[in-house]
């Protein structure tokens, strides 16, 4: 059984009385159930407040969307797993396709992003996708396999397990531009048959994979009724209280086995 999951990445939006302002909004469309798990992550000047403003009682999680991999030290302008974690978060974007691009992460950075983030006890979330030339010259198979070989490669079996990996091919982030089920599903399949081969089938059959991509209220329910597909890491749609909700709503309805 895989609880679906449903994160909502505010990248760099909202300030910390905007996260105040979203949460109590938000708090009142959404408190979710056992059947699905939700991550907030805004940006680090946000956590706080929108730690508080959940309250101690919350269901839903807090989520950075990135950290170093050094826990202390002099690394100028850059937060620690062990800061993160002391703030509340429990999960932690690694390898965002932002990242990798704007902000020139290689696979070697996110291996050491992922293994400290599990060293301090956060949930990483390993972001893998091709970019639309890739996809178009047929490199989408290798370029996955190599972003997840890198973030994967060494854990143990109870590692794994913290492990989840979100799709997101660059060419449909923040373009409207969303891949289309058949097109996701068969990158899903191929990603836990990866895991299968290289790891354990046990590994695989529990790891959370989730799609990220122009995920808005209206195709969330597409995307969550394939069966490989365990949930969704959502930009632009989760800034919005009411269109957040919904894709929530969208993931209740439909647990997977
Ligand atoms: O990058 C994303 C989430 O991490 C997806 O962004 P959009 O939902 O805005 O396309």
């Amino acid at each position: 059984m895989r609880t679906p999951l449903i994160v909502g990445n505010w990248k760099m939006n909202k300030t910390a009385s905007e996260g105040r302002a979203f949460v109590r909004d938000f708090q009142q469309l959404v408190e979710p159930s056992t059947d699905v798990e939700v991550v907030l992550a805004p940006p680090f000047t946000a956590l706080e407040s929108v730690r508080s403003s959940l309250g101690a009682t919350s269901r839903i999680m807090l989520g950075a969307q990135n950290l170093h991999w050094e826990q202390q030290g002099a690394f100028t302008g850059e937060i620690s797993g062990s800061m993160l974690l002391d703030l509340g978060c429990r999960y932690v974007i690694v390898g965002h396709s932002e990242r990798r691009t704007l902000f020139w992460e290689r696979n070697e950075d996110v291996q050491k992003k992922v293994r400290a983030a599990l060293a301090c006890g956060l949930r990483p979330i390993l972001c893998v996708g091709e970019s639309l030339t890739e996809r178009e010259t047929g490199q989408t198979e290798r370029i996955i396999d190599e972003q997840l070989s890198a973030g994967l490669d060494q854990l143990t079996d109870a590692n794994l397990k913290t492990v989840t990996i979100a799709y997101e091919p660059v060419w449909a982030i923040g373009t409207g531009r969303a891949a289309t089920t058949v097109q996701a599903g068969d990158v899903h399949r191929s990603i836990r048959a990866f895991v299968a081969n290289r790891w354990k089938d046990a590994a695989a059959a529990t790891m959370r994979i989730l799609y990220g991509g122009s995920v808005t209220a209206q195709n969330a329910a597409s995307f969550l009724e394939s069966p490989d597909i365990d949930g969704a890491l959502v930009g632009g749609a989760c800034l919005n209280p009411d269109s957040f909700a919904k894709i929530i709503a969208a993931a209740n309805r439909n647990p997977h086995s």
